[in-house]
């Protein structure tokens, strides 16, 4: 089966020195086990695809990514190389690891191999399989315009509360001055590189790894779409809004 996404817009440094090259790696490696369906969640159907399928094509949409490089499940490294083949020659497979930290370093080592005049990396969970387009488009452009590092953001709409070991509140953060995280993050290649080269520990997002740099992180606008499929309920209402949409 032949699937057709856009062709790639050339992207141009500031001053129209070059073309950009984007990759794009898509840790996919993880167990689901909050989503307990029995199998890796990047495979899991949502309206008859996988997670998976949704996430890189969502990628190729935005017509600004030149490469995907997917982290799997070291067992399923075959099926999901079988099963994103359609998508094209631009989508590679490789094998995760056991922290999404350790799916990330993977991918880029290998992204550097198949793209090794990447100017921009995303980092983009497979989990976020519904994020639109013109989030992936506004982190890359970011980057482009000179933010080496860029997260998508949305406000947050619940008090936030701190607490102790035991469970007690010791604070309640400022919420103005909260968002809640989203992918793809993006990245100049060398920060990336070399904020994983500096990694001590896993983190559970790349610009964290970047802020223990010491390196400014930007944010731009997220989307309710980017949501991250983590809990049945989450699974439940991505089928709804994909049947809305298909509705329409
Ligand atoms: N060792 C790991 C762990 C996670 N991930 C990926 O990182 C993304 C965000 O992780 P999360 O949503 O927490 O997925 P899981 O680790 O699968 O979920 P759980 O913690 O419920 O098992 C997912 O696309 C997941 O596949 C990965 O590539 N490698
Ligand atoms: C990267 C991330 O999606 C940003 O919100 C998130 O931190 C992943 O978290 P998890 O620990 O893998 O669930």
């Amino acid at each position: 089966m032949f699937v057709f996404h856009p062709p790639v817009e050339r992207v141009l440094l500031p001053g129209g020195s070059a073309v950009v090259t984007v990759v794009a790696l898509v840790p996919a490696a993880g167990r689901g086990e909050r989503l307990g369906a029995g199998r890796p969640k990047a495979l899991v159907p949502v309206r008859g695809e996988p997670l998976l399928t949704h996430a890189v094509r969502g990628l190729l949409a935005s017509g600004r990514v030149d490469h995907v490089v997917v982290a799997a499940p070291p067992a399923e490294v075959d099926q999901v190389a079988d099963l994103l083949r359609p998508l094209g020659p631009a989508v590679h497979v490789v094998a995760g690891g056991g922290e999404r930290t350790d799916s990330v370093r993977l991918a880029l080592d290998a992204a550097l191999t198949f793209a090794p005049a990447a100017d921009v990396v995303l980092v983009h969970d497979a989990a976020r399989a519904f994020t639109p387009p013109e989030v992936v488009r506004a982190v890359v452009d970011a980057v482009v315009g000179g933010a080496p590092a860029v997260v998508p953001v949305l406000p947050v709409a619940d008090t936030v509360k701190q607490v102790d070991a035991d469970g007690r509140v010791v604070g309640t953060p400022d919420r103005s001055a909260l968002r809640a995280v989203q992918t793809p993050q993006g990245f100049a290649v060398d920060l990336l590189r070399r904020a994983h080269a500096a990694a001590e520990g896993a983190a559970t997002d790349d610009a964290g790894l970047v802020e223990r740099l010491g390196e400014p992180v930007a944010t731009v606008p997220g989307h309710p779409w980017a949501m991250k499929v983590t809990t049945p309920f989450d699974l439940a209402v991505a089928e709804a809004v994909l049947a809305g949409e298909e509705g329409r």
